[in-house]
């Protein structure tokens, strides 16, 4: 391991100095400032916007920016803007997009769109006299956060409900304010979290003056205010269903593999292991989705994660069945995003996805985010109880092996023919590479 010095005022360091301090550190290619800098923006607007994302900015780290075409939801056809890293994951959304446009698309309905925040706190007293002031310190709260709220509640949102918890069986004294909002348009971390904190100020302020109060029992200390990824209450469902015999050519086949779907979804819900994979592919889509528009990826999985933990047992979070010759596939999951804020109008390609949907309202991403979730949940099973998932994926990531032995065009091309039919592998690649290069 390469060890180095403990630097004070890194951050300080204008681009360059920073570069020129890790080639020194890991004595790195003398070319490494040039090729950092090839991977910047030529456009100085741009780039400008982009570097000012992070800290510490050094260069841009590239993904590809793709599309998935031929979603139908709720009846209207959706181009996907997706970005991600892995191979055949744009190629699975792409086809489950073109099988259920043949059968009726992609349905969504919406459960909720509350969002929750927390004000975590101590306090000394004797707790009768904190719940029988609640109803007042309710209105102080609301009427001291009005300068917060009164934008928010124009547009139809702002606070809807404020709880106190008393659990002094996780702290002594401790206690919360558990606090549901409508945030519209936006994800709401920043709304949820100004709010959150006035409402700590406002709290100690009542510690500090009630006239109620022994003088023991006087000052609050506000632990934290911040808002929760646990979003149950904004939640959306999205489903595809169609005659069993739609499934495949035949109809014995159709049934077959229908049945064999819905065991393996069935496997899922019931078993760990499985059912933390079967939601990574779940993922594979709404993170892409999520990228594309800007949104904070970790905040949705860390909510969906606990809401398929919330029986005390980590579920997988589709459901299939087949009812009366039917067959239906669903996905119900919590989702806190925006339209709005955030990077969501800031990252110039973030606007262009907002584009390519339609510049949904934020119920309307929730939607395709569940959808896109469904889809690559239903490639990536598809292709499990079928051809396993090897087949696929080893097609697509084809390039990548390619790509990481030095070949020209015309080599790549001729090993794309001969890997047509045949089972890829890195070794199989590497073998057909020193036989023909
Ligand atoms: C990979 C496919 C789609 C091939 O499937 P295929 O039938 O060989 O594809 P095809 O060449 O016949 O093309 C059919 C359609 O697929 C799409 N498609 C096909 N190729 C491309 C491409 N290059 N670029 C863009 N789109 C593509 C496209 O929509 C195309 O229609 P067209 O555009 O020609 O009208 C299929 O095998 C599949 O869906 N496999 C599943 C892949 C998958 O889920 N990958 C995720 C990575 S694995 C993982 O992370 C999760 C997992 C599996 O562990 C989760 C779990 O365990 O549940
Ligand atoms: N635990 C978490 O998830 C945390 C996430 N974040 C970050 O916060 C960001 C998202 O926060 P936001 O408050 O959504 O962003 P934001 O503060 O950038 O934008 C939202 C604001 O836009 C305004 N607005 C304009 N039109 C609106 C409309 N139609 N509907 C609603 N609001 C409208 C409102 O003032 C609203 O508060 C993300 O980047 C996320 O990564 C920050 C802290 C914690």
């Amino acid at each position: 391991m390469t060890e180095h010095k403990i630097i004070n005022g890194f951050s300080k360091f204008d681009r360059t100095q920073k570069i020129q301090w890790l080639i020194e550190q890991f004595h790195l290619d003398a070319e490494t400032q040039a090729f950092l800098d090839s991977f910047q923006l030529t456009n100085q607007q741009w780039q400008a916007v982009i570097a000012d994302l992070s800290e510490n900015q050094l260069s841009n780290f590239h993904l590809p920016f793709s599309v998935a075409p031929n979603f139908l939801v709720d009846g209207q056809t959706q181009v996907f803007p997706l970005v991600t890293e892995e191979s055949s994951v744009v190629a699975a959304l792409a086809k489950a997009a073109g099988f259920w446009a043949k059968r009726g698309g992609f349905k969504s309905e919406i459960i909720g769109t509350q969002k929750k925040g927390q004000l975590h706190f101590s306090w000394n007293g004797q707790p009768q006299k904190l719940r029988k002031a609640f109803p007042e310190i309710k209105q102080k709260l609301l009427k001291e956060a009005e300068p917060l709220t009164q934008n928010m509640e124009k547009r139809g949102g702002g606070i809807r409900a404020i709880e106190l918890k008393e659990l002094p069986e996780i702290l002594p004294n401790y206690y919360q304010l558990d606090v549901a909002f409508e945030t519209c348009d936006a994800m709401g971390a920043n709304f949820i979290n100004s709010c959150l904190e006035q409402f700590g100020r406002s709290m100690k302020d009542w510690a500090d003056t009630a006239p109620e109060l022994l003088p023991e029992e006087q000052g609050l200390e506000v632990i934290m205010a911040i808002l929760s990824n646990y979003v149950p209450d904004s939640r959306v469902r999205v489903w595809v269903e169609c005659p069993v015999e739609e499934l495949a050519d035949e109809r014995e086949e159709a049934y077959a593999f229908a049945e064999k779907f819905v065991r393996a979804v069935r496997i899922a819900r019931e078993d760990v292991s499985r059912a933390v994979t079967h939601n990574k592919g779940i993922f594979n889509g709404i993170d892409a989705l999520a990228m594309a528009t800007g949104n904070d990826f970790r905040a949705i999985e860390a909510g969906a994660h606990a809401y398929a933990a919330q029986q005390g047992q980590y579920r997988g979070l589709t459901e299939a069945w087949i009812d009366q010759g039917k067959f239906w596939f669903q996905l119900e999951i919590p989702l806190a995003v925006g339209v709005v804020g955030g990077v969501t109008s800031l990252h110039p390609l973030a606007k262009l996805s907002m584009q390519i949907l339609g510049n949904p309202s934020a119920k309307e991403l929730m939607a395709y985010l569940a959808v896109a979730g469904l889809a690559s949940n239903w490639s990536a099973v598809r292709a499990l109880v079928t051809t396993g998932i090897q087949q696929g994926h080893m097609k697509m990531h084809l390039s990548n092996i390619l790509n990481s032995f030095q070949v020209s065009d015309e080599q790549k091309e001729s090993a794309r023919l001969y890997f047509q039919d045949r089972e890829v592998s890195f070794a199989e690649v590497k073998k057909f590479l020193e036989k023909h290069v």
